[in-house]
């Protein structure tokens, strides 16, 4: 459970406990493979968004979360790390017995205020947190709602329209709801006590309890995830806003073979007719090997040698094609997609240009990207150093790879 430390879950009249309640099923959401808390949105579970808003608040101290007892697992993987800064505590078989059981893992740390909250409420703010807080009093609650805004109708039993209810007045009620704790808890338990199971919100039990509760303005954006629409909408939302810090990273390679009787040499993917050949285990396609390491470097998967060993013989006189085609596959699988490989090759001989098209057209089959994701230079050295004196050919590479989420903070 979150520590109240260093004046963290305090506000001027004592400490904030938090109850999250996350234990129902979401019948209407009707999802198939778990229940919507646990639904991802954008990059993370609804749950986790919801619990990072609450912990990551200043006035916010203890949490609960009332989970359902089948979801342990469920609950541990969405919350990630947020789990083991939480309690979390088995719920009800209706909200309002998961509030309670909610509050009552909170009874030994007694906080001054307690905010309940749906934890498929996923875009609760910090204001939101705030004015609900500021609005607890003593003797008073306080609920974040809106004024409904459409026109109601109350429908009939045959499905037609029985009367128009005037709405004036009438509030839609959204969470976190605040309470001085032991008020709510005594409320809730009395409830409970009582048999009277019929509360939808705390504000409900309130109200029944006498528990004055003050409107405070709710936010158009925290909306109940209820229908699948809902999450659907959410998802859209925040994948619209992603990556803020997308995971785009860069490799270079570089590589040298020395000429060696011969008659042609290849490069990047093309044999190109020439006086000499390049001397190498595999075709020593210079280029290649310059962008393989390029590629391995962007997942930190060592470099060609250590896939490829010069002291393995099966690889004596393969085409460098596979060093590429391995190395772009280890970055799909790390589920990286290539934005761009850039190769300059570096020799006085043969000329490039004219074989340019055939190596882009070569290399864009090996990296399945398009052909203007490629580009591939020559230079020559102006006549110094061994590629100058014609010894060999020298090449570097560069390859930007996107991965899936974002730059860890
Ligand atoms: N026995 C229950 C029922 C509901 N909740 C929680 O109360 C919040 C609001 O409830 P609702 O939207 O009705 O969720 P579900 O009960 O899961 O949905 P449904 O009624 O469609 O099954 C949710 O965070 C839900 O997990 C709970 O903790 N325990
Ligand atoms: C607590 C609540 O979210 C306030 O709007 C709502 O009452 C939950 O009701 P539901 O019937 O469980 O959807």
């Amino acid at each position: 459970m979150t520590d109240a430390s260093e004046n963290k879950g305090l506000d001027a009249q004592g400490e904030v406990g938090v109850v999250i309640v996350a234990a129902g099923r979401g019948a209407r959401a009707g999802q198939a493979d778990g229940p919507k808390q646990y639904q991802r949105i954008g990059d993370r579970a609804v749950i986790a968004h919801t619990l990072e808003q609450f912990l990551s608040h200043p006035k916010v101290g203890p949490v609960v979360v009332a989970i359902h007892a089948d979801d342990r697992e469920l609950f541990e993987r969405a919350a990630g790390a947020h789990a083991g800064r939480v309690l979390a505590v088995i719920g009800g078989p209706s909200r309002q017995a998961s509030v309670r059981l909610g509050l009552q893992a909170l009874r030994e740390r007694a906080p001054a205020k307690v905010l309940v909250h749906d934890a498929v409420r996923p875009f609760v703010d910090a204001g939101l947190i705030d004015r609900t807080i500021e609005a607890i009093g003593e003797h008073q609650g306080a609920l974040p709602s809106l004024p409904v805004a459409d026109t109601l109708k109350r429908e009939s039993a045959d499905g037609m329209i029985e009367e128009t209810v005037s709405r004036a007045g009438l509030h839609a009620a959204q969470t976190p709801q605040g309470f001085p704790f032991w008020p709510l808890l005594a409320a809730h338990e009395k409830a409970h006590h009582l048999g009277k199971t019929e509360f939808t919100d705390d504000a409900a039990i309130a109200e029944w309890a006498h528990i004055p509760v003050k409107i405070v303005t709710g936010s158009p954006d925290n909306f109940k995830l209820t229908w699948a629409r809902d999450i659907a909408m959410a998802d859209q939302r925040l994948s619209s806003a992603l990556p803020r810090f997308p995971d785009i990273r860069t490799g270079n390679g570089y590589d040298v073979h020395a000429f060696e009787p011969g008659d042609h040499v290849t490069l990047c993917g093309v044999a190109i007719p020439h006086d000499r050949k390049l001397s190498g285990h595999s075709d020593a396609d210079v280029g290649l090997h310059a962008l393989t390491d390029a590629l391995l470097a962007t997942c930190g998967a060592g470099d060609i040698g250590t896939h490829f060993p010069p002291s393995d013989p099966q690889w004596k006189g393969v085409a460098s094609k596979i060093f590429v085609e391995h190395a772009a596959k280890l970055v799909r699988e790390r589920g990286g997609r290539i934005a761009n490989a850039d190769i300059t090759l570096i020799c006085e001989a043969p000329r490039v240009g004219p074989h340019r098209e055939a190596m882009t057209a070569a290399l864009a089959a090996m990296l399945g990207i398009a052909p203007e994701r490629i580009s591939i230079k020559a230079t020559t050295n102006e006549k110094l150093g061994f590629v100058g004196r014609g010894e060999g050919i020298a090449a570097i590479a560069t390859a930007s790879v996107i991965y899936p989420g974002e730059v860890p903070a």
